[in-house]
C-alpha cells in the first residue's frame, strides 16, 4: 500500500505552511501563538496517524493546549498507547514534517519517513484527540480533523477536557477487556476511578477542611466541578478562577505557574484564603499542582512540586513497610536541577534520588527504573509510577495481620488514585488530601518537613541561546566557554550557593536559578549571574536589565 497522496495534496494545500514561520517539537510538544498552528496541527494529525500504524493500530492521543501559557498562544503534543510522551526520535519526525515548505515537500518528508521507519501503509490508524478552553482550539480541531481525513485515520473527539484525561483515555482505550485494564474510556470512568480508590483511602478519617482550588480559568474547572459534588462529603472543595468565557482570563493572575514563578498568591486567592487554610492552584490544562497556605503571621507559604514528592514518598514508603514489602519493592524519587537543595537534601538522606534534564518525559523514564518511582518538578508536574511486577505484587501478597492487610488495601488503592500516565492536577491533588488525611498533617505540618533554601529565577533574553551547552543533568555549562568556572567562582562566595543555567526548551531565553541560604543572598547570586550571561552573550549594555549585578 502507498500514502493516499493525491487527497493529502487536496487537503494540505488548504492548511499551507506559513513561509515565514518555522516550528520546533520541544519539551512540550509544538507551541506558540495559536493563530500560526494551522499547519503544524494538520501534519501532526497525519504523523499521530502514521504513529498509530507503526503500533499496529492502536490508539494515539492528540492534545491540543498551551497548559500555563497566554490565552493567545496555543500547541499540540502526541501521546503514545500507553499514555505517555512521544518518543523521542518521533519529535524529530514531527519537526521535519512542520517545517516542509510546501504541499510537495510535505508528501516527499512523509514518504521518506514511512520507509526510514518501515510503516506497514495497511495497518489501521486510530487517532483519539481533544482540545483546552483556548478560543483558537475549535479551528485547530477542524485542522486535525482534515489531517486525519486526508490519511484516512479513525478519530474520536474527547472534546474539551485536561490534558491528564486525554492520557488517561488512551491508555484506557488500548488495555479495554485486557487484565491491565486502565479503566472506562470517558470522563466519568476517570472521575469513578479517582473517587473510588479516594473514597477508599479516608474511610475511617474525619472528613478534610475546606480546600480552596483556583482553576486558572482554564480546562480543569470542567473537571473540578464534576468531581466536587461526588467527594463533597469527604472533602469539601471550593473552585475559584472557574470561569471558562471571560475572553482573556486563562492564566491570567491566577494557576499554577503564576504562583510559583511569583511565589505569591493569586490576588483572587489572596480575597478569600483566611489564615490556617489550604488552598491549591492547576495549571491551564490541570496537568499541575501547586499549594500553599498562610501562615499564622498571614504570610504566605508554598508547597511546590518537591514538597509534594516529599509528602507523598514518605506516605508510599510507610505503608510499605506495613505491608513487610520493604526488602522487596525499591522506592526513588526523580527530580530536576530546579529541585530546591534543602528537598535534595531531606529526600536523599531517606531513597535513592535521581537528577535528570528539565522536562517531563526525562524524569517519566528514569522514574519507571524504579519499583515506586516518585517524580515532580519543582513546578509542581508530577506523578508515581508504580512497575507492573510492583502492582502484582501488591495484589498478592498473602498478609499476615490486619495492618499489613490494610497497607496492601492502601498500597492497591493508591495505584489506582495516582494517574500513572502523566502528571494530574486533580489526581495529584487526591492524593497529597490522602496524605493530608492520614497524617492528620496541616499546612504547616506538611511545610515543617524540611525549611526551603530561598531561590529565584531568572530569565535572561540572548541572542542566541543555542550557544548555551549543558552536562550533568543540566547542572552546568560546557559553553560558552569558561562560563561555568566565572559561575563556581561566584557561587562559593555565598553560604549553601547554588546556581545553573540553562537555555529553557519552550521559550527564547536562557533561565538562571539560584539558592542560597538567606533571600537576599539568593536574589543577588540570581542577579549576577544573570549579569555575567547577559555580557557574555553579547547583550546590549544599554538595555542590561537593572536588576543585573
Ligand atoms: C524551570 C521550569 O519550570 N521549566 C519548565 C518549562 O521548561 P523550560 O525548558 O525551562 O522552558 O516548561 C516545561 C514544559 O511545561 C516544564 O516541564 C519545565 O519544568
Ligand atoms: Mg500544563
Amino acid at each position: 500500500m502507498t500514502l493516499p497522496v493525491e487527497t493529502i495534496t487536496q487537503y494540505a494545500d488548504k492548511h499551507a505552511k506559513p513561509s515565514e514561520l518555522s516550528f520546533q517539537y520541544g519539551t512540550a510538544g509544538f507551541r506558540t501563538l495559536g493563530s500560526t498552528l494551522d499547519s503544524v496541527v494538520f501534519r501532526v494529525a497525519i504523523l499521530a496517524a502514521l504513529r498509530s500504524k507503526k503500533h499496529d493500530g492502536r490508539t494515539i492521543g492528540v492534545m491540543i493546549t498551551a497548559s500555563h501559557n497566554p490565552e493567545e498562544d496555543n500547541g499540540v503534543k502526541i501521546v503514545e498507547p500507553r499514555g505517555d510522551m512521544l518518543e523521542a526520535a518521533w519529535e524529530v519526525h514531527a519537526t521535519n514534517l512542520a517545517n516542509a515548505p510546501t504541499t510537495a515537500d510535505l508528501i516527499a518528508s512523509l514518504e521518506t519517513l514511512v520507509q526510514a521507519t518501515k510503516i506497514d501503509l495497511s495497518k489501521p490508524a486510530n487517532v483519539v484527540y481533544a482540545s483546552d478552553t483556548r478560543p483558537s482550539g475549535p479551528a485547530l480541531v477542524a485542522s486535525l480533523e482534515d489531517g486525519l481525513r486526508a490519511i484516512g485515520a479513525s478519530g474520536r473527539n474527547a472534546g474539551i477536557t485536561t490534558t491528564p484525561v486525554l492520557h488517561y483515555l488512551v491508555r484506557s482505550i488500548n488495555t479495554k477487556g485486557t487484565e491491565d485494564s486502565y479503566g472506562v474510556d470517558s470522563e466519568e470512568g476517570y472521575l469513578e476511578k479517582l473517587t473510588t480508590a479516594y473514597k477508599k483511602l479516608v474511610a475511617n478519617r474525619p472528613p478534610s477542611p475546606l480546600l480552596l482550588v483556583d482553576c486558572a480559568n482554564g480546562v480543569g474547572a470542567l473537571i473540578a466541578r464534576k468531581l466536587a459534588p461526588i467527594i463533597q462529603d469527604v472533602l469539601p472543595i471550593r473552585l475559584i478562577n472557574e470561569s471558562l468565557d471571560t475572553p482573556g482570563a486563562l492564566n491570567k493572575n491566577s494557576g499554577a505557574d503564576f504562583v510559583k514563578t511569583s511565589q505569591k498568591l493569586p490576588p483572587s486567592v489572596a480575597e478569600v484564603l483566611r489564615s490556617g487554610q489550604r488552598g491549591c492552584s492547576l495549571d491551564g490544562d490541570a496537568d499541575r499542582i501547586i499549594y500553599y497556605y498562610l501562615d499564622e503571621r498571614g504570610s504566605f507559604r508554598l508547597l511546590d512540586g518537591d514538597k509534594i514528592a516529599a509528602l507523598t514518598a514518605a506516605f508510599i514508603v510507610e505503608l510499605v513497610k506495613l505491608a513487610g514489602l520493604e526488602s522487596s519493592v525499591r522506592v526513588g524519587i526523580v527530580q530536576t536541577a530546579y529541585a530546591n537543595g534543602a528537598s535534595t537534601k531531606y529526600l536523599q538522606e531517606r531513597l535513592p534520588v535521581k537528577c535528570v534534564a528539565t522536562g517531563v518525559k526525562h524524569l517519566h523514564h528514569a522514574a519507571e527504573h524504579y519499583d515506586v518511582g516518585v517524580y515532580f518538578e519543582a513546578n509542581g508536574h508530577g506523578t508515581v509510577l508504580f512497575s507492573d511486577e510492583t502492582v502484582k505484587t501488591f495484589k498478592t501478597t498473602e498478609p499476615q495481620s490486619p495492618a499489613q492487610a490494610t497497607a496492601l488495601e492502601h498500597l492497591v488503592s493508591l495505584t489506582q488514585l495516582i494517574n500513572q500516565t502523566v502528571g494530574d492536577a486533580l489526581s495529584d491533588m487526591l492524593l497529597v488530601e490522602v496524605v493530608l488525611a492520614h497524617k492528620t498533617y496541616t499546612g504547616a505540618e506538611w511545610d515543617s518537613l524540611y525549611v526551603d533554601l530561598p531561590n529565584r529565577l531568572v530569565k535572561v533574553s540572548v541572542a542566541d541561546r543555542t550557544a548555551f551547552k549543558t552536562e550533568d543533568a543540566e547542572r552546568r555549562l560546557t559553553s560558552p566557554a569558561g562560563l561555568q568556572g566565572k559561575i563556581d567562582e561566584l557561587v562559593n562566595r555565598y553560604q549553601s550557593g547554588r546556581s545553573f543555567v540553562r537555555p529553557s526548551g519552550t521559550e527564547d531565553v536562557v533561565r538562571v536559578y539560584a539558592e542560597a541560604a538567606i533571600r537576599g543572598q539568593a536574589d543577588e547570586l540570581a542577579y549576577r549571574v544573570g549579569g555575567l550571561v547577559y555580557d557574555e552573550a553579547g547583550g546590549d549594555p544599554a538595555k542590561r536589565p537593572k536588576e543585573f549585578l
